[in-house]
């Protein structure tokens, strides 16, 4: 278990029961070090197993825990997000907790209701101001903030409302109000509802710690007040708690996470084992310098816990930083760059554009059209889940069928895809670049041909969108 560690990561692996704070740097084995924890302690029955419970980010992080685990032999560990952790507590202990009512329906998007819970409060709100004040509402309730408490707060965190505060906070009241007459909860309700079904319920408490006994948190850097409420009512002041961040990858701090409790934790809770994983695995020397050369502007609490990270891996080339004065500007940027390496020979297809999340496909999407760059967007299984995406897909499948062999394909495939809804005259966008993450029909599709049953051999793409009179409207 220990072999294929290096002296860190074995340090934080074979830690004593008790909080231990492991920092680590992106690359640097994390994932290695808490799973071969949890089985190490398990393999030397210091622990059992099915005692833990490692709290995950995403789902995703989650699957691959239980994943690599299940390879180091062990299993009935409990790795789940902290919402999937408080939804299946919730529902165990529904009989109990709600004394026989329904248990409410859980909502996916607070969208809807914003939007209604605004009319009643007389704030007229589009589709981006509901959105912008449902998060607003999310921020406000995973830090704990009531609707009365709200404008204070907002100002004391220096947030950007998007109307004044007294009116977001009528709208937050009357979003409670809206939810509870619908009798749904939102996310942020369940976790209240679990943290509510301990603190205020001994035997609830008592059975949920009799079953969990050792936490593992990751990505704590982006842990929120009520996620840390939670977590503290599981533990219920024990102490065997891991905790794994890294100060300088904080990136949900609009959201209401905060790097604080990672920053206290070892002020926090005494006798705390710290470790420093800074030995990254993934990138060439010059790429962790780079990182390190960003990091190190860092100012402020998480400049603290800074870690200063060294390439493992053989010499690679100079990377080149560039900074652009927006997104727009960036993505034509990068297009332009791609451009020029096309024409001095690379292939395209040796070419990738990484980006954090999908909504930033739109702008690269939309610069690398107007470049005429080919391009594939990979990978993003939800842009497949768009349902102008699904609409399309259906339609194109249609069309394949319903062309004959020798009549051009293009043709049928707009005329289905109009009969989709898709208007290809109509501006999709108001003000392009107003509001990231706004949904356009903008894509790029790689298809296998449903009449031959082979693949075309190279990949179809089509822009729509934004109508230019410069820029063919399909090129496949
Ligand atoms: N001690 C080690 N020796 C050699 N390679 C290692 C070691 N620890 C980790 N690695 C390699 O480093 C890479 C990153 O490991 P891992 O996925 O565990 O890291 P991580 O820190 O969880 O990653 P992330 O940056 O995504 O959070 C993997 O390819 C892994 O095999």
């Amino acid at each position: 278990m220990l072999a294929g560690l290096d002296p860190e990561q074995s340090t934080a692996v074979t830690a004593p029961a008790g909080p231990v704070c492991i920092l680590a740097g992106a690359g640097t084995g994390k994932t290695r070090a808490i799973t071969h924890r949890i089985a190490y302690r398990a393999l030397t029955e210091q622990i059992v197993a099915r005692h833990v419970l490692a709290v995950t980010f995403t789902a995703r992080a989650a699957a691959e825990m239980r994943a690599r685990l299940a390879a180091l032999g062990v299993g009935g560990v409990q790795a789940r997000t902290f919402h999937a952790a408080a939804l299946r507590q919730v529902r165990y202990f529904a009989a109990r907790l709600l004394e026989g009512r329904a248990m409410p329906e859980l909502l996916e998007s607070k969208a809807r209701l914003v939007t209604l819970a605004a009319a009643r409060a007389g704030v007229r709100a589009d589709r981006t101001a509901a959105r912008d004040l449902a998060s607003e509402i999310e921020w406000a309730k995973s830090s704990l903030i009531e609707p009365s408490e709200y404008a204070v707060a907002a100002a004391k965190a220096t947030r950007e409302p998007p109307y004044e505060p007294a009116k977001v906070a009528a709208v937050f009241a009357a979003y409670e109000q809206v939810k509870r007459s619908n009798g749904v909860i939102d996310f942020e309700d369940m976790l209240r509802a679990a943290v509510w079904g301990i603190e205020e319920h001994p035997d609830v408490a008592e059975q949920i710690r009799a079953q969990y006994r050792h936490f593992v948190v990751d990505e704590y850097q982006d842990v929120n007040p009520l996620q840390q409420r939670l977590l503290d009512a599981w533990l219920g002041g024990r102490d065997d708690l891991t905790v794994v961040g890294d100060a300088s990858q904080t990136i949900y701090s609009f959201t209401g996470a905060t790097s604080g409790y990672l920053i206290d934790f070892p002020r926090l809770r005494r006798g705390a084992v710290v470790v420093r994983l800074v030995r990254d695995y993934r990138s060439t020397p010059q790429v962790v310098g780079l990182a390190n050369a960003v990091i190190r502007q860092a100012r402020g609490a998480e400049a603290r816990l800074r870690l200063e990270l060294v390439g493992q891996r053989p010499a690679g080339p100079e990377p080149d930083l560039r900074i652009f004065a927006d997104e727009p500007a960036e993505a034509a940027g990068v297009a332009a760059r791609c451009k020029q390496l096309i024409a001095a020979g690379t292939p395209a297809r040796e070419i990738a554009v990484l980006f954090r999340t999908n909504a930033q496909s739109e702008a690269y999407e939309e610069a690398l059209a107007d470049a005429e760059v080919p391009y594939v967007v990979q990978g993003a299984a939800r842009f497949f889940d768009r349902v102008e995406i699904r609409q399309a897909i259906v339609a194109l499948r249609a069309a394949t069928r319903s062309t004959p062999e020798d009549a051009p394909l293009v043709p049928a495939v707009a005329e289905a895809l109009t009969a989709t809804g898709w208007q290809p005259d109509k501006p999709h966008r108001a003000a392009p670049h107003a509001s990231a993450g706004r949904r356009s029909l903008h894509w790029s599709l790689s298809l296998r041909s449903t009449r031959t049953g082979r693949s075309p051999g190279l990949s179809r793409s089509c822009s729509g969108g934004r109508p230019s009179s410069t820029r063919p409207r399909w090129r496949v």
